[in-house]
């Protein structure tokens, strides 16, 4: 065969190959990408160019990989445009090469790593060949095949060479510590992972792999949502189905499209891992793009596809980087954008998807003030209301859901009565709280039940924003419309019996970090005796729990609200004003009995709050026990 040229490639490093082989990449494997990417290219070029009537038409676009085990070498084929001596020469030689060692000056100022890896090209194929060949027709010329050669050394060689088609054949000789690359198997795994949904079929021996044709560069009014559902669990397998999703799609003042799923969390969600995958021209580049959208939508899944995310820059450059900012600000809107139409059109689906959504509402609201300002009309509570039935043609409030009902801020508020003076109260634990949340229901009074762990910073954030706005929890103090207001008569030394309680109360605890308080409560319902956490003390509390890590427990200043019309605490009083001093042992039975009682009714306060630790439960159990036989005593 005729040798038409040797020379010397245009680069200054002199030998650039070891070089790109230890430095670059951790994985070889990208190289497929590259290879097919440019027969990619190649297949479009010559479309584009048949349609200007620029060169031949090719059927359809096509790339094909063979495997030679003897040989050793794997051929990437393309029937794309092809190249002539001139191009080989300018393209491959200088184009290529010189690329190829602006990558590598860039890649050594960028200590943590490049995102994309994008940049290297062709000559990312000899990170795994020892030597490699391209043979190429142009489909735009007359002009013969010819062979271009290159053993990682800077020297190349361009012969003749035979092919009959226009497009362009690589051929790597691989390396002996690359040999991976002549198992099928590992050929099939590298085309699905970043070759999938490019928009051109890529075969290995014959056999079409790639699924091409992705969702997101459909007209998302074409797409079922068993499409959408079919797509998530192929990307995400053994996942479940997602809970919704969203389409992106714009391309001003970038190109992006992709789709972000919802996942159905069970448990917590991973707000660190980040598992939205990223595609430039659906061509796979990373599958953790924690960088582009913000903190907040990290738990997501799905795809970004755009051309206009920097990919040879370092992770750090990405964040700072202006235009993927506003593109993570476009992610957010149009994630609120679909928060808010879901609620609008299907509201009962939203409440029901709600306990799933609201980590991500919540968090992006405390994080992202602009995110906040979206989602603001779209943070629901669960509520004691019952649910709206009528719709006046808009959403219901509050919005049915099951057994529950949820409603959003402005719903609760225009339930208020003007005495509330927009004191919101709510509820974290429906059990820990049943007494003051029963009390509090009896009276009409509508609650909204949170969540402990983002509300126990959420509620004062949302203060924060609305200075009109006090959140209280039940259990946090009492006020008059749940209190008699009959006046209290006094005994013969003058003291009501608020006051003789508080006394017995007092010597029966002796803890001065307790508050004693006595009232008469409305309903029939009403608890002998309940703790009361004041607000902002319980608050502080909470935050030194969440600091520590740590479920909060009952704080050690706490308020012991006695209730002087339950029959039990009425009981006490008679039974303490009944009792008599006895000189020799100091406290006679009855009075020592009241005291036991009075205790008891503190330790079933505790109990009611999940206040008692375990290690207090053996003294509650000897208190009990003691009690018992005092009571049996009198009993016989
Ligand atoms: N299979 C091919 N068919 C036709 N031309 C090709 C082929 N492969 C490479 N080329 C030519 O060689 C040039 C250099 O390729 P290389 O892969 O190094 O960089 P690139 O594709 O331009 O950019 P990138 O860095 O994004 O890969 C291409 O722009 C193209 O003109």
């Amino acid at each position: 065969m005729t040798v038409l040229e040797e020379g010397q490639i245009q680069i200054h490093t002199e030998n650039i190959f070891p070089i790109i082989k230890k430095a670059v990449y951790s994985g070889h494997e990208v190289f497929l990408r590259e290879l097919v990417s440019n027969g990619v290219d190649a297949i479009s070029k010559r479309r584009m160019a048949a349609i200007a009537g620029d060169c031949t038409e090719a059927e359809e676009g096509v790339i094909d990989i063979k495997i030679d085990r003897e040989a050793k070498t794997l051929t990437i084929s393309d029937n794309g445009i092809g190249m002539t001596t001139d191009e080989v020469k300018k393209y491959i030689n200088q184009v290529a090469f010189s690329s190829a060692e602006d990558f590598l000056e860039k890649y050594k100022q960028e200590s943590d790593g490049i995102i994309g890896h994008f940049g290297l090209g062709f000559y990312s194929s000899f990170m795994v060949s020892k030597h490699v060949e391209l043979v190429t027709k142009s489909a735009c010329s007359e002009s013969k095949a010819i062979r271009w050669s290159c053993d990682g050394s800077p020297r190349f060689n361009i012969q003749e060479a035979e092919r009959n088609e226009a497009g362009t054949d690589v051929i790597l000789h691989l390396m002996d510590e690359e040999l991976e690359y002549i198992e099928p198997s590992r050929i099939r795994t590298l085309i699905t992972k970043y070759c999938d949904f490019m928009p051109v079929e890529v075969k290995l021996e014959g056999e079409s792999i790639n699924k091409r044709n992705p969702l997101w560069r459909r007209n998302p009014r074409e797409i079922t949502d068993q499409e959408y559902i079919e797509l998530y669990n192929y990307l995400y397998p053994f996942q479940g189905d997602p809970l919704l999703w969203v389409h992106l799609n714009t391309d001003y003042p970038y190109n992006l499209q992709g789709i972000l799923y919802f996942p159905r969390i069970g448990g917590r969600a991973d707000w660190e891992k980040g598992e939205i995958k990223l595609y430039c021209n659906q061509v796979f580049v990373s599958d953790s793009i924690k960088e582009v959208v913000p903190h907040y939508l990290l738990p997501l899944r799905g795809v970004i596809d755009s051309p206009d995310i920097p990919l040879n820059v370092s992770r750090s450059a990405l964040q700072t980087d202006r235009r993927v900012r506003s593109i993570g600000n476009f992610v957010a809107k149009k994630v609120a954008d679909r928060l808010r139409g879901l609620k609008a059109e299907q509201p009962l689906f939203y409440a029901e998807a709600w306990d799933a959504l609201a980590p991500f509402v919540k968090i992006g609201s405390m994080e992202d003030e602009k995110f906040a300002d979206q989602v603001a009309d779209l943070i629901l509570f669960g509520t004691t209301a019952l649910a709206s039935k009528e719709t006046d043609g808009g959403t219901p409030d509050p919005i049915p859901c099951g057994e529950k009902a949820f409603t959003t801020l402005s719903g609760y508020k225009s339930r208020l009565s003007t005495e509330a003076n927009n004191r919101i109260l709510y509820c974290t634990d429906e059990v820990a709280q049943a007494s003051a949340l029963s009390l509090w229901t009896s009276q009409g009074a509508e609650i909204l039940k949170t969540e402990t762990f983002i509300d126990s910073q959420f509620l004062p954030w949302l203060e924060a924003r609305h200075d009109d706005l006090r959140f209280q929890r039940v259990d946090a103090e009492l006020d008059d419309t749940l209190k008699e207001d009959k006046p209290e008569l006094t005994d013969q030394e003058g003291e009501t019996k608020s006051e003789s309680l508080r006394t017995l109360m007092k010597q029966s605890l002796n803890n001065d970090k307790v508050t004693i308080q006595v009232q008469a409560l409305k309903g029939d319902n009403a608890p002998p005796a309940m703790i009361l956490l004041p607000e902002q003390m319980r608050r502080m509390n909470d935050i030194g729990a969440l600091m520590d890590q740590r479920l909060p427990g009952l704080p050690e200043h706490h308020v012991l609200l006695v209730n002087r019309r339950h029959p039990l605490v009425e009981g006490l009083l008679k039974l303490k004003s009944g009792s008599v001093l006895v000189s020799t042992s100091g406290v006679s039975p009855t009075e020592s009995l009241a005291q036991g009682l009075a205790r008891h009714l503190y330790d079933m306060a505790r109990l009611g709050v999940g206040g008692l630790e375990p290690n207090e439960l053996a003294g509650f159990q000897s208190r009990s026990a003691v009690l018992m036989g005092q009571l049996m005593d009198r009993a016989f």
